[in-house]
């Protein structure tokens, strides 16, 4: 298998590892970002971020409703800055609580939608793990975590870290506002950092299905990553991985708008189909007549799931959990390993390189170069 080694596998075999080394760093700034009383009044959580960082606060959204038991958003920062109704922002303090995550804190549609919510008196933590970033400026309270170099790759390591931060704030929150007893809340903060670890267990077993997924897909024209609740945070994290590691069109989606939209797609052959399903999300049904109506089908799909029942071509299961809420800590590890054995067979270069078309000269317009605009 040593021809098909790359950074992106690296990297996900380095994440165990990684948790274990960022976890003291990072568990205790969780803990006391917040002071009790805050976090009892805080009425609403908006949690933002774009890339890795939106995918993270979209797979943990059903974990902080599951704690907290009050509204959650998840608001990509564009809409954040522009087009938020601010009518009830900041009429109470920490209300809403908006928690941003940006790992290298520069990417300026995040920093303005922080800047926005300061304004209006939103209480406002940035996850970065670079301090002097213009994000750890904007925002009132940070979490920094300090992730060692590595083999660059689109966001893997990062993206877990960011993931553990996202979950470990909701943890702490229940637990101060007593919504579980210490030990349950350690039980889950220790599930963070276990799941990763046990679903590589058998690495060899999962990378060898990887790279025979990958073989199978190697001329896909486009993929479709598929996931409900939770897992459609790592839906959205696949597809993202497709664009930045292969250069392939991809899109997400969850169960049910498959049924409506994907299903129509003539080139079965050329589509690359990944499904998620976590067998205690409330719309696991749906998505398992999803997976009966794809074996129907006869398509080839890749499978990642924690329920041994279903069955795919190419199945991959999760480790079970106490929580069952925890999937996708480990779940995002398959598109990751996919698209990294992609790019191998298909001789590609991560981000194209930044070369040719991609080049960003000094002044283009990018994630980082744009226009600041503060909306009332
Ligand atoms: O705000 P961040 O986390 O620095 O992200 C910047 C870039 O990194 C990614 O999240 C991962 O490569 C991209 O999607 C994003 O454009």
């Amino acid at each position: 298998m040593d021809e098909f080694e790359n950074a992106m596998l690296h990297q996900v075999l380095s994440v165990p590892e990684l948790l274990e080394e960022v976890y003291p760093d990072v568990e205790p700034q969780v803990r006391y970002v917040m002071t009790t009383p805050e976090i009892y009044s805080v009425k609403k959580v908006v949690l933002t971020g774009c890339g890795d960082g939106y995918a993270a606060c979209l797979t943990a959204k059903r974990t902080f409703e599951k704690f907290l038991q009050i509204p959650i958003e998840v608001v990509e920062p564009l809409s954040l800055s522009r087009y938020y109704q601010m009518k009830w922002v900041g009429e109470s303090p920490c209300d809403p609580l908006v928690i941003a995550f940006s790992n290298s804190g520069r990417v300026t549609r995040v920093v303005e939608a922080v800047k926005r919510m300061r304004l209006h008196k939103a209480m406002t933590i940035a996850v970065t793990s670079n301090p002097d970033s213009p994000l750890a400026k904007t925002a009132e309270k940070v979490i920094i975590p300090s992730i060692p170099k590595f083999e660059n790759a689109p966001g893997i390591r990062s993206y877990a870290v960011l993931q553990m931060v996202v979950y470990l704030l909701a943890v702490r929150m229940g637990e101060v506002r007593l919504k579980y007893t210490m030990e349950q809340a350690n039980m889950y903060r220790r599930e963070l950092k276990c799941l990763p670890k046990e679903f590589l267990n058998n690495a060899d077993r999962i990378c060898a299905l990887a790279l025979e997924a990958a073989k199978q897909f190697k001329e896909a024209g486009s993929a479709e990553m598929i996931g409900c609740g939770a897992d459609y945070g790592t839906a959205w994290y696949a597809h993202e991985k497709m664009y930045e590691a292969v250069g392939l069109p991809a899109v997400y989606s969850d169960s049910e708008n498959w049924f409506h939209v994907n299903y129509f797609a003539r080139d079965i052959k050329q589509i690359l189909t990944m499904v998620f399903a976590s067998k205690e999300d409330e719309a696991h049904s749906r998505t398992c007549e999803l997976i009966e109506r794809l074996n129907q089908m006869g398509r080839d799909f890749i499978l990642i799931t924690d329920d041994e029942s279903l069955q795919a071509k190419y199945r991959f299961l999760m480790p079970a959990s106490d929580t069952c809420l925890f999937q996708p800590v480990a779940a995002y590890m398959v598109p990751a390993l996919i698209a990294g054995y992609l790019t191998v067979l298909r001789e590609e270069t991560y981000s194209r390189g930044f070369e040719g078309i991609w080049k960003e000269e000094k002044g283009m317009y990018s994630t980082t170069v744009s226009e600041t605009v503060l909306m009332d």
